[in-house]
This record gives C-alpha cells, sequence and structure tokens, in this order.
C-alpha cells in the first residue's frame, strides 16, 4: 500500500488554517497555497536520487552532487492544481510541468477529464500530481491511470486537504502511488466536499464564486 504522511511542520500548519478561514481574500488564498505547495515539494523530495558530477570550483576540480535523470514533471489537475503550480517551480525551477484537465460532476462527483498534456518521455521522469483537495478520490485516480496509461512509473501525489475516504480509494486503486497531504481531515461531507475542508479550492483561487 502506498504511503500517507501528513506533513505537520509547522509553518504549513500556520499557513492552512489561514487559507481554511473563510475571510481570507482571493488574493491572500491564492499567494499562501503557492507558499505551502512550495514547503510541501520541499518535505516530499527527500529521496529524490542524486548523482556525482565534477565540477571545478574557483579553487580546483571536486566531485559534487546533483540530482539524477530527466528533470522531474509536476501534474496540476485543473483547474485549482494550477495554484500550486508556482510554488513547487520555486523549488524545482527546471521542473517540466503536464496538465490535466478534469471536473467533478457536481450531482454524481464523477470526474470528466477534458485535458490532458504531458512532456516527453514521462515513463523516465518523477511526476508529481498536485491539487489542493482530494475528496473522494476519484479525480486523483483518474489522474493516476490518465499517466500511467502514457507509461508514468513514478508517481506521487500532493494534496494540502485530504479527506480520509479519498486517501483511502487512491492506497486501494493505486497502491504504488505515495500521498503528501498538509492535513487529514475529518470527513467527507454527502455533497462532496471535505469537512472543515477549506471550502471550493477552484472558486477561491480564481475568484468564481
Ligand atoms: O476527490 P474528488 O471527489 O474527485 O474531488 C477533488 C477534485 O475536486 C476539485 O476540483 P473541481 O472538480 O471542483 O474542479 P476545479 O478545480 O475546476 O474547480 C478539486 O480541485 C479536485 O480536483
Ligand atoms: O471540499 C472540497 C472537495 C472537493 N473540491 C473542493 O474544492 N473542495
Ligand atoms: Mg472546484
Amino acid at each position: 500500500m502506498g504511503k500517507f504522511t501528513v506533513l505537520n511542520h509547522p509553518l504549513i500548519q500556520h499557513k492552512l488554517t489561514i487559507i481554511r478561514r473563510k475571510d481570507t481574500s482571493t488574493n491572500e488564498f491564492r499567494q499562501i497555497v503557492g507558499e505551502i505547495a512550495g514547503l510541501m515539494v520541499y518535505e516530499m523530495t527527500r529521496d529524490l536520487p542524486l548523482e556525482n558530477v565534477e565540477i571545478e570550483t574557483p579553487i580546483g576540480k571536486t566531485t559534487q552532487k546533483q540530482l539524477a535523470g530527466k528533470k522531474p514533471v509536476i501534474v496540476p489537475i485543473l483547474r485549482a492544481g494550477l495554484g500550486m503550480v508556482d510554488g513547487v517551480l520555486q523549488m524545482i525551477p527546471s521542473a517540466r510541468v503536464g496538465h490535466i484537465g478534469m471536473y467533478r460532476d457536481e450531482e454524481t462527483l464523477k470526474p470528466h477529464e477534458y485535458f490532458f498534456k504531458m512532456p516527453p518521455d514521462i515513463e523516465e521522469r518523477e511526476c508529481i500530481i498536485v491539487d489542493p483537495m482530494l475528496a473522494t478520490g476519484g479525480s486523483a485516480n483518474m489522474a493516476i491511470e490518465a499517466l500511467k496509461k502514457r507509461g508514468a512509473k513514478n508517481i506521487r501525489l500532493a494534496v494540502l486537504v485530504a479527506a480520509p475516504e479519498g486517501v483511502r480509494k487512491v492506497q486501494e486503486e493505486n497502491p504504488d502511488v505515495d500521498i503528501y497531504a498538509a492535513a487529514e481531515d475529518e470527513k467527507l461531507m454527502d455533497n462532496g466536499y471535505i469537512y472543515p475542508g477549506l471550502g471550493d479550492a477552484g472558486d477561491r483561487l480564481f475568484g468564481t464564486k
């Protein structure tokens, strides 16, 4: 089964509380989602492989470390996942970005895919899916499966708020994928929102409600 890790660093927890507040402005919400995403990706990439590289400093030759292999790919699930991209790119500026467009039907809560565009060679890249909310887990599972269908082998998922139901569903259907969250909340409500959550992440990021 994939690991589920809550990244409960004090800075992450503090910032998450700010964006949960219903009075937090669109501007501040957007800014802080990016900051949390950057802190999360810093924590969740501790195990990325390194390789030796020969370099020359102004003083002399030396062997040092650099990230091994092809650049990782950040995969936001549109729309809300877009809010996490810039924060992640501040930590890994050379990462590639692939997009998966998806929305949940408000009645059935089933996800629908409407866009998919990845950089080449995703089978050789670490794929980091980003989406602020893991609710039923339907969107995350569909995104993971879409990536696997195109050959992706190393996939991890970063969400801000996870419902226990969504974590279970991803672990059951995609046991090879590790999940990282800033918080695990109490439950999923009948209407598909996470309690206490932060509301509709896409609407809060883009001011669409
Ligand atoms: O785990 P699930 O039950 O699938 O729900 C989570 C999905 O719902 C939200 O997107 P939404 O469908 O609201 O689209 P948006 O990002 O365009 O607002 C959220 O950003 C996730 O992608
Ligand atoms: O609470 C939730 C659940 C799904 N999507 C959101 O944006 N918020
Ligand atoms: Mg939404």
